[in-house]
């Protein structure tokens, strides 16, 4: 993020503030409207044509997420395509990088540019089974560089939650201090005070992990989406212990309508005999987790002084229930004050971060000074 000014001046080049960066061209960029589904939100660069011998991949410890671009064949310009995978799935996405690999011209070898645990955890497999120049990039500075690519420079993709728009594009503010809440398999809560500037302040091992985890457990849900699905349905009253449960009304006197949950999941013991509804169960659990990493990352910014609060992380995965609940606890505890934001590739921050920093190339020396 370049500061205030850089926002919404039509900057036709990004460059990260890196010695090793590349520039996309993101002039006129676009989120292509053809893509409906959440998974398939390709991002049009009418105007970039520098040849890109590189993909990226960012290897979780739940998702593997690629990024790469494909030039158009009839004109100027191209796309960014978004996918991903289960990590532990290794041979569905060495075996996609190396159909990538594969399409690439026969003079220019593709690079993989690979960031997250997996970029190390699985480096030598990379290598081995593609034959491919590998360079790795801190899964940290991939997150703030990315942030900054979508904040900067693609229209729409970032945005607020309010209930009567549940997608909000106004403007974004973009400036410095910002705190990225990046909820993964685990929550990274990172102060970001310039280009590249940040500092890791905090985090939480109950995450999207955890959310899953325990509901594959706790109810039939096969895949995460059936998860969403069936906990957008349920109700999470008949399994949450509401302050309306334990006054009979609101307690007013310290501001508790009788609608707030009091306890997650508190009705269960008393009821342990009962079979409870998978969907009221998946609601609670989504409610409680969201809950607090909403909390989490009011306190943390309060902390901080910080007023603008980016949320990140294939948790989110574009679920409004997911984005009302963190949306209302930053709303309800900063009284108005701090406002969440949100982006449409959420899970691609680290990929993309990758994609445009080419920070890896440390490791492994480019081929050609053209090749990106
Ligand atoms: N298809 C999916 N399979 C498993 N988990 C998913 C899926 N889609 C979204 N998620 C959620 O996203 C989390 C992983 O988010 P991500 O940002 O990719 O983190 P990581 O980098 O740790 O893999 C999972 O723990 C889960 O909560
Ligand atoms: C270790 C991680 C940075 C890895 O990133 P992830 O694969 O979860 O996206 C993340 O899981 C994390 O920050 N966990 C929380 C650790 C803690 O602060 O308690």
């Amino acid at each position: 993020m370049q500061g205030e000014a850089a926002v919404g001046t039509g900057l036709a080049q990004f460059e990260l503030q890196h010695p090793a960066a590349i520039t996309i061209n993101t002039e006129g960029a676009f989120i292509d409207p053809v893509d409906t589904t959440h998974d398939d939100l390709n991002i049009l660069l009418p105007n970039h044509d520098k040849r890109v011998s590189h993909v990226s991949i960012d290897i979780g410890g739940s998702l593997a997420k690629i990024v790469y671009f494909t030039k158009n064949h009839a004109g100027r310009g191209g796309r960014l395509h978004f996918i991903s995978f289960e990590t532990e799935k290794l041979e569905q996405w060495l075996s996609f990088l190396e159909q990538l690999a594969a399409q690439h011209p026969k003079d220019r070898r593709v690079r993989v540019v690979a960031t997250g645990g997996g970029a190390y955890k699985y480096y030598d497999r990379i290598r081995s089974r593609l034959d491919v120049e590998v360079g790795r990039a801190d899964e940290m500075e991939c997150l703030i560089a990315g942030t900054s690519f979508f904040v900067e420079r693609i229209p729409k993709e970032v945005f607020s939650y309010t209930d009567e728009t549940p997608m909000l594009f106004s403007e974004v503010p973009g400036k410095y201090p910002y705190m990225l809440v990046n909820i993964g398999s685990g929550v990274s809560i990172i102060k970001v005070t310039g280009p590249q500037q940040f500092e890791r302040i905090g985090g939480s091992s109950l995450g999207g992990g955890t959310l899953w985890g325990l509901l594959s457990q706790l109810t039939p849900a096969n895949s995460y989406e059936e998860m969403l699905e069936i906990a957008s349905t349920g109700d999470n009253r008949n399994v949450d212990m509401l302050v309306g449960d334990i006054y009979g009304s609101d307690y007013s006197r310290i501001g508790l309508k009788s609608s707030t949950i009091a306890s997650s999941f508190g009705k269960v013991f008393k009821h342990r005999t009962e079979k409870f509804d998978p969907a009221d169960i998946s609601r609670s659990l989504l409610y409680a987790v969201s809950n607090n990493i909403g909390q989490l990352a009011y306190l943390h910014a309060r902390y901080h002084e910080i007023g603008d609060i980016y949320f990140g992380g294939s948790y989110i995965r574009g679920h409004t229930q997911t984005i009302h609940t963190l949306a209302y606890a930053i709303r309800f505890w900063s009284k108005g004050e701090k406002t969440a934001y949100f982006f449409r590739h959420e899970g691609y921050l680290g990929a993309v971060g990758a994609f445009i920093s080419q920070d890896g190339l440390i490791e492994s020396p480019r081929s050609s000074p053209e090749a990106e």
